[in-house]
């Protein structure tokens, strides 16, 4: 579990806002790694021990482990436990369903006498209301990030269809934000919409904002931090494959670190700019 006071700690701490993508796809990883019996866990473990000191949280994505079945739920479990817990810890699962069926999404999540699991975050989409998220908030002190506007050229199609509210996505942050605090709510914005953050400040003027998008989808991280940055940071900015898979050799892991150092690098002169540390 971590708080808000603990996470804009830990970013000011770490001199970061990084979230490590765990979207390991076991034909991607280095093929040394197939010896071990879970390649898909020794990955991961690596790449955490690699990346630790230089990002405030990680995000499995829940497609990568759901399609090895039996196997990709223990690597899923396995990789849990081994997650620093001094970081916010989402699984990116974007789940929506109506209230009994996200109890049990919530329960696979979020309980770990349950299922083995208890990330402190979980990715939701908006899309079936209000009565499908309040299963995740009423587990005390967990987070919801919701989507609001993706990083996906389809954003287009829905998104920004005009409501009496403005855009669609622009409706779902005002009317969540009554559904909860921005210490517990968070919104999913692409970094490839970077000079929308000014507008969604005016809505989300307090919430964390889950950012992915920047390397493989090539979003840039110094617009996303002039639009979108707070005076407590705001931001937790996501990359997957860049990082993960900086090298397919016997160094990826020394490969990951490396790019993750490249980004925590510029997180530290976006931070000190905006007089954060
Ligand atoms: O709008 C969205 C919402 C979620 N994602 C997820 O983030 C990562 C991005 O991975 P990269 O390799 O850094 O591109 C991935 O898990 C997506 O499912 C997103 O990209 N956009």
């Amino acid at each position: 579990m971590i708080s808000r006071k603990q996470l804009i700690e830990q970013i000011k701490q770490k001199k970061s806002f990084l979230c490590v993508g765990l979207d390991t796809d076991i034909e991607k990883i280095p093929a040394f790694l197939k010896e071990y019996p879970d390649p898909v866990f020794e990955f991961n473990k690596r790449i955490i021990d690699a990346t630790q000191d230089l990002c405030i949280s990680y995000k499995p994505n829940a497609a990568f482990y759901e399609a090895r079945g039996i196997k990709g739920l223990q690597s899923l479990i396995d990789t849990w436990k081994y997650l620093p817990q001094d970081c916010l810890n989402i699984i990116d699962a974007k789940r929506g369903d109506i209230g009994n069926t996200s109890d049990m999404y919530a329960k696979a999540f979020f309980n770990e006498d349950a299922s083995g699991m208890s990330f402190d975050a979980i990715t939701v989409s908006p899309y079936m209301g209000q009565d499908t998220v309040n299963s995740y908030l009423s587990y005390p002190g967990k987070w919801v990030i919701l989507l609001a506007l993706t990083s996906s050229a389809g954003s287009k199609d829905f998104q920004y269809l005009e409501t009496n509210q403005g855009f669609l996505y622009e409706t779902v942050i005002q009317k969540a934000n009554t559904w909860a605090g921005a210490d517990r709510m968070m919104f999913v914005v692409g970094a490839t919409k970077s000079t929308e953050f000014t507008n969604i400040r005016k809505f989300a003027p307090d919430n964390f904002l889950l950012v992915p998008g920047v390397g493989a989808q090539g979003g840039n991280l110094e617009e996303v931090c002039r639009y979108g940055m707070t005076k407590d940071c705001g931001l937790i900015v996501n990359a997957s494959r860049s990082i993960i898979y900086a090298s397919n050799g016997k160094d990826f892991a020394e490969a990951a670190g490396a790019e993750a150092l490249k980004i925590q690098l510029q997180m530290e002169n976006e931070l000190e700019k905006a007089g954060i540390i």
